[in-house]
């Protein structure tokens, strides 16, 4: 018989047995809440509590989204999640030309903080975390969450949530890059400083594998590239003085799940435990921040456009590997999200579908439930040592920055893409009612909504606010960005002017992403890409 491969390329034998394991409990696995967190970063995971419910949503106006996310809670969600469309993840207003035809269509459009205010309207903020999926302009809409608490009277201290705010993978695979690099890097060093100092339970960053998996790499590369960048981030936050365990506690994850049950619950568990040893051996950190704790999707690329419905039967193979793998937070895809934005129905669907798993499979009973599993096990040290070796090849190109220079991550994604490519189009994976089990009927096609209304609208609401503010403040708010942000360029020596003040002050007299980007990139420049 042929060698059965994972979908990583991780041979798996027939019958597995005790022999094949050699798993050390104390060293390897040790009980939940105990280094190395192979079993989970809680002492009694979802008995004490269930994993946070964060559908990710936004489109069209704040208003649109905040209607979305207070259906969303109503339906017992616990915890929010917002889309920004691609003009506010780019740094650019609604009014720009640049905007035009983006504006509200991939998430929602804010430029002001009182687009923040309409947004969060009647959501209580110290009660919910939120999560932002923001990464080159997240300073500034972080700074406008916090403006509203303060307008509204709740203290930085009392808010919740966290910031995608993860640069490197931008360049990697996803692509909402403004500045280079260095710069970006420092100011992220900043966000780390500044919210360990004056937001202590917000997640300054949510290091993310899942876009980098669903740019076609497998679950071992997920890993090694994640942790990759994350030793960068680590090393910059060191390397400007900050020390490891005062920012490594509130350091975040995001990763994708697909349908391979196994490989993925492995690849969690593994990723905890490599996860916890780096940290321990490379920076000396202690056991809190050795903790892995991380935000799962499930996998938009595995969703088709034919016969859609599979796709809530994958999305609930999906969670159940999240959740037997031990997350802290899910999102599961509506199954029309192959075909446009998620109905209603299809989000409501979705949120049901991990209510069924959490309150109904039983998963949520005792503690990472399939430990001991001979196949497990012995998959877990596969992810964990292949994943490690693909590391110290990074670390032998110089480390994240050095090896996406090199082309590195974006060629290995690329050739695991191919193949994977090949594969379904050879027949060897797969996919039910895509190369078999067709029907013959074309996908259904769901007309675009127009957004041509809502651009207008947007803009003119925009106009109104830049002609009522105080225009001379606001220049002078953005003057002092200007003036700091040299220092976070690498030629500058010596320590830095904390830049997250001086945002929060020019949000707060209204000053608009776009306005802070362009300030920001007058000095820092635009990132060319090399390849
Ligand atoms: C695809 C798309 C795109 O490209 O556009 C995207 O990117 S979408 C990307 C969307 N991204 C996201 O949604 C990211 C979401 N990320 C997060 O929510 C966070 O970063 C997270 C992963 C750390 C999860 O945070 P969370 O608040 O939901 O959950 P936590 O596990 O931290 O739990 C909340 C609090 O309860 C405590 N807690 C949890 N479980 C227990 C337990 N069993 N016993 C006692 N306490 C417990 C935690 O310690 C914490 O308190 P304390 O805090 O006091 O310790």
């Amino acid at each position: 018989m042929s060698e059965r491969l994972s979908p990583s390329g991780i041979p798996i034998p027939g019958v597995v047995r005790p022999d094949d394991v050699h798993v050390d409990y104390t060293r390897d696995l040790a009980d939940p809440g105990q280094f190395p967190f192979t079993r989970g970063v809680q002492p009694t995971m979802y008995r004490g509590r269930l994993w946070t419910m964060r559908q990710y949503a936004g489109f069209g106006t704040a208003r649109s989204t905040n209607e979305r996310f207070r259906l969303l809670l109503e339906a017992g969600q616990t915890g929010l999640s917002v889309a920004f469309d691609l003009p506010t993840q780019m740094g650019i207003d609604s009014d720009s030309p640049r905007a035009s035809g983006e504006v509200g269509r991939v998430g929602v459009a804010i430029d002001t903080v009182d687009d923040m205010h309409v947004l969060l309207d009647g959501i209580p903020l110290d009660k919910v975390s939120s999560s932002m999926t923001i990464n080159s302009t997240a300073s500034t809409l972080l700074a406008m969450y916090i403006v509203v608490a303060e307008e509204r009277g709740i203290a930085r201290s009392a808010l919740s949530g966290t910031v995608q705010n993860d640069i490197l993978k931008e360049y990697i695979a996803r692509g909402t890059y403004i500045y280079p690099p260095d710069p970006s890097l420092a100011l992220t060093a900043e966000m780390f400083r500044f919210c360990a100092a004056e937001v202590p339970q917000w997640n300054p960053i949510s290091i993310s594998g899942y876009h980098i998996r669903e740019a076609g790499a497998t679950a071992v590369q997920e890993v090694a590239f994640t942790f990759a960048d994350a030793i960068a981030y680590v090393q910059q936050a060191v390397d400007t003085g900050l020390a490891v365990d005062a920012f490594a506690p509130r350091l975040s994850f995001f990763f994708a799940a697909h349908s391979d049950l196994f490989e993925e619950v492995a690849k969690f568990r593994a990723a905890r435990r490599l996860w916890a040893r780096l940290m321990r051996e490379r920076f000396g950190a202690n056991d809190t921040s050795c903790k892995l704790r991380f935000h799962t999707q499930t996998g938009g690329v595995t969703l088709t456009a034919q016969q859609p419905l599979n796709n809530v039967v994958r999305v609930t193979v999906q969670a159940l590997a999240a959740t037997l793998g031990g997350t802290q937070s899910l999102h599961t895809n509506g199954y029309d999200e192959a075909l446009a934005l998620p109905t209603a129905e299809a989000a409501t669907l979705a949120l049901r579908t991990q209510q069924i798993v959490g309150y109904e499979s039983g998963v949520a009973q005792t503690a990472d439930p399939l430990a001991g599993s001979w196949y497990v096990e012995q998959l877990t040290d596969a992810v964990e040592a292949r994943a490690l070796e693909l590391l110290e090849r990074v670390d032998a190109l110089g480390g994240a920055a050095a090896a996406i220079r090199a082309g590195f991550f974006q060629e290995e994604i690329g050739r695991s893409a191919y193949e994977y490519q090949l594969r379904v189009e050879a027949g060897e994976t797969v996919v039910v009612g895509v190369n078999r089990f067709g029907d013959g009927q074309d996908p259904p096609i769901i007309p675009s909504p127009d957004f041509s209304a809502l651009e207008v609208g947007q803009v003119a609401g925009l106009k109104q606010v830049k002609a009522s503010r105080d225009n001379a403040a606001v220049q002078a708010a953005l003057q002092a960005i200007f003036e700091i942000a040299p220092e976070y360029l690498p030629a500058h020596v010596g320590a830095r002017a904390p830049l997250m003040p001086r945002i929060i002050d020019a949000v707060r007299l209204r000053a608009s992403v776009g306005e802070i980007a362009d300030t920001l990139e007058q000095v820092w420049g635009r990132y060319q890409p090399t390849m």
